[in-house]
């Protein structure tokens, strides 16, 4: 079973627009747990633009699903996710100043950079996933840092996947498969949404979970978030 991990950033940016605290991203938080949220994912980033790292310390204590903290392991934010001992700590290569991630680690150049930190996290209980691009070859090389997921970074089938499917699809699969081979458990997002999702979980094997975000939040302004999440859900179940 794929579990929907919801990503509730953009919840942080329409309060952080006007100051205040509407909506309530800790009422958010807890909402979409009890209308079926199967994780709540957040992901600081240094100028705190969306959510906020007093936000995460807010959060742990107060849902009970998988809480996954994303973000680039600069100390800041190696503190916080060591204070907050969240279920998955996901690594991703952002800069400060990326407008979101754009790209999975190199994980040859950074294997000994990111083995340390993965050691840190597990010594504490944190499970690690890293943030990767579709390629076996950069699986092959996670599975040394001792992470015990890897999270495929999915733009590239989400931005291909109306014009071609199975070509979109073509490198998650041989991805999933390196994954498997190499022993990594596997997550997957960025830009999935109700359109691709349902044919991504199809098609790629062991899929544990996927964080969905942007689109979830938008797709809530229709439909409702309850409501919205649920279709997310219908779309994983099959
Ligand atoms: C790693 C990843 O793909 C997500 O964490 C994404 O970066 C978050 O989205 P925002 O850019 O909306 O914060
Ligand atoms: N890890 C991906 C994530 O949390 C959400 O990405 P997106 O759905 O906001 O693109």
């Amino acid at each position: 079973m794929t579990r929907l991990s919801v990503n509730i950033n953009k919840i942080a940016t329409l309060r952080n627009a006007r100051g205040g605290n509407i909506p309530d991203v800790l009422k958010a938080a807890v909402d979409c747990q009890r209308f079926g949220a199967e994780g709540i994912t957040v992901h600081p980033r240094p100028d705190e633009r969306h959510i906020r790292y007093q936000d995460v310390r807010d959060i742990r204590p107060i849902i009970t699903t998988e809480f996954n903290i994303e973000g680039y392991p600069s100390e800041s934010f190696i503190e916080l996710v060591l204070s907050v001992v969240p279920h998955q700590v996901t690594l991703v290569p952002d800069p400060p100043d990326a407008l979101t991630s754009n790209t999975g680690w190199d994980t040859i150049t950074n294997k000994d950079f990111l083995r340390k930190i993965i050691a840190r996290f597990q010594e504490h209980g944190i499970r690690t996933s890293i943030f990767v691009n579709p390629e076996p070859e950069m699986i092959k090389h996670a599975a040394d840092t001792g992470t015990n997921r890897v999270e495929l970074y999915t733009e590239p089938y989400a931005s291909n996947f109306p014009n071609n499917p199975e070509k979109a699809i073509e490198p998650f699969v041989k991805a999933a498969i390196a994954a498997k081979e190499v022993g990594l458990g596997l997550n997957a997002g960025h830009d999935l949404n109700l359109d691709n999702l349902n044919y991504f979980a199809k098609n790629i094997p062991n899929l544990l979970e996927v964080s969905i975000g942007h689109a979830l939040i938008s797709d809530a302004l229709y439909f409702g978030l309850e409501n919205t999440i649920q279709m997310y859900l219908r779309k994983l179940r099959f």
